[in-house]
């Protein structure tokens, strides 16, 4: 039985039907094979969150298979999908919510182009309007890091801080990606998934043209502030820079 009160009880409910839920975004856009990828999503008012388990087929996610952690990624006994194994990105989420209190949600793929560019350690330049507006700028690499502690979480965190970007590009594994909501962060994994195949292709076919850095600030803070509709998540909770 689970000891959390009311308010949290329906909070949690919400969160393993919305991650439940967004598993399919990630087929839908191509950015998993087989079970590569994995997304997690902040319980509001409350130190959890919520994780898909770990290598079962996304047909068969449910809110009930959903997985209930504190913020140091330990499995809360005795709720619903207590007995399955976390994502083996546990530790990683954990780390991500712990250290950034802004971030109500988490994604991992291997999106066969950003993670292209992870192989190669390189950063995607900002040179598509398309960046300029959901990333500010270029997406930076972190760290080679091990699966299975904090070392990845913690690459992730380091690596965003002071940058406007909601993705990293972690070395020789692929990209993660943070938002203000679950919803979010998967809309910032397709969006980088889309940008590292545009930026690829241009520049298989000649040299890329950079964007004036006041060019860059304006398009960001037009897309993250005009743009849309003012009930957005992403417009309500900001990420300071
Ligand atoms: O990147 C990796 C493994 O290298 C994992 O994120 C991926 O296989 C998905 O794992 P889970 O099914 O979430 O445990």
């Amino acid at each position: 039985m689970s000891t959390f009160g009311p308010q949290v009880e329906v909070a949690v409910a919400r969160v393993r039907a919305e991650v439940a839920r967004l598993h399919a975004e990630l087929t839908r856009y191509g950015l998993v094979v087989w079970t590569g990828g994995n997304i997690s999503g902040r319980v509001p008012g409350a130190d959890l969150f919520v994780i898909k388990p770990s290598g079962i087929s996304y047909d068969e996610l449910a809110p009930e298979n959903m997985i209930l952690c504190d913020l140091d990624g330990n499995v809360i006994e005795g709720t619903p999908g207590a007995a399955l194994s976390p994502s083996s990105d546990t530790a990683t989420h954990a780390y991500v919510y712990r250290n950034m209190p802004e971030v109500g949600g988490v994604v991992h793929t291997h999106s066969t182009y950003a993670t292209a560019w992870a192989a190669r350690g390189e950063a995607i330049p900002c040179v598509i309007t398309a960046m300029a507006d959901e990333f500010g700028g270029s997406i930076p690499v972190g760290p080679f890091a091990i699966i299975g502690d904090d070392s990845i979480g913690r690459g992730i965190v380091e690596t965003l801080a002071g940058h406007r970007s909601r993705a990293v590009l972690m070395q020789n594994h692929g990209p993660f990606t943070v938002g203000a909501s679950p919803k979010d962060a998967v809309k910032a994994a397709v969006m980088v998934e889309d940008v590292a195949r545009t930026v690829h292709l241009a520049r298989e076919a000649g040299p890329l043209v950079p964007i004036p850095q006041e060019a860059i600030d304006a398009l960001h803070e037009r897309y993250q502030n005009v743009y849309g509709q003012v009930t957005e998540p992403s417009r309500t909770a900001k990420r300071p820079t």
